[in-house]
């Protein structure tokens, strides 16, 4: 297997959103951020790709401390995907992959991005004039093509801020599908999630954020229990392990009584 990633945090401070965040993502996994609104899991996720300077503490790339690469050199392996970061101005979805496809890439979408993302009906269409999922599929599409010489062959980094944001089932479940075989294929991914019962069963390591810190992280078998869940969302849950799966129920959400 390709030499991939491994990220590791000591101490990340950022004022009023990340505290003293000190965590080891393990490299050719796929792993999920979870957390409440407000958490810092974006936080957490830009600052692991070089895109924000903490106030102190440090974030390690495969040992070298993060701020040592250029960006463009970063650029090269590590994807980032915002939320919400189509440009609004007037172009096709074919000009802005155009823009963002590395010279190295024939296909207008590798094979394995079509099969999860479906963007090729799509390549003549105005960003302007698609719904917001199909915007959505374009943005991941566009943040996977920049870095895919690097993670076909397994040595990239792939940080997605809430991929399943707007996505229908099918796709939501075609991209998770996806992002584990980049990960059995070397790459290093993270990605933040809201929806617990996905990341339940299609995360390798799991890292629960709660006010600015990490609050757990390891493999669902050792991380996935309904204390740490409780502690993360402020609700009770019931974890029910199924043959091939993992179904997660919320016991007693907490929502005014008045409104029930
Ligand atoms: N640019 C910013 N400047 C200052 N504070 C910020 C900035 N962006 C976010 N925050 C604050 O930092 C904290 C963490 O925000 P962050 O976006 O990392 O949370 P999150 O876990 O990703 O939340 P969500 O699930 O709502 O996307 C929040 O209190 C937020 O209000």
């Amino acid at each position: 297997m390709a030499m991939s990633i491994c990220l590791r945090t000591h101490a990340l401070t950022l004022e009023a959103r990340l505290n003293r965040v000190s965590v080891e993502i393990p490299a050719a996994r796929c792993c999920h951020i979870m957390g409440e609104n407000g958490a810092g899991k974006s936080s957490l996720l830009a600052s692991l790709a070089g895109l924000l300077l903490p106030d102190s503490g440090q974030v390690l790339l495969n040992d070298i401390p993060v701020e040592q690469f250029e960006l463009t050199e970063l650029a090269g392996f590590r994807s980032f995907h915002h939320q919400n970061e189509l440009p609004v101005f007037d172009l096709t979805v074919a000009e802005l992959l155009g823009f963002y496809r590395n010279s190295d890439v024939t296909e207008a979408v590798p094979a394995i991005l079509e099969d999860a993302l479906e963007i090729l009906h799509l390549l003549p269409r105005k960003l302007g004039q698609l719904s917001g999922g199909e915007q959505q599929r374009v943005n991941l599409c566009r943040a996977l093509l920049q870095a895919w010489p690097a993670i076909e062959p397994g040595k990239g980094l792939v940080l997605l801020d809430e991929p399943l944001s707007g996505l229908d089932i099918r796709h939501q479940y075609a991209l998770v599908t996806l992002l584990r075989s980049l990960a059995q294929r070397g790459n290093t991914v993270l990605m933040t999630s809201h929806d617990i019962q996905i990341s339940a069963n299609y995360a390798d390591w799991l890292c629960f954020m709660k006010q600015g810190s990490v609050i757990a992280s390891g493999t669902p078998d050792t991380v996935l229990t309904s204390s740490n869940l409780s502690s993360t969302f402020g609700c009770e849950f019931e974890i029910r392990h199924l043959q091939n799966s993992v179904q997660i129920f919320v016991a007693n959400p907490t929502v005014n009584p008045e409104l029930c």
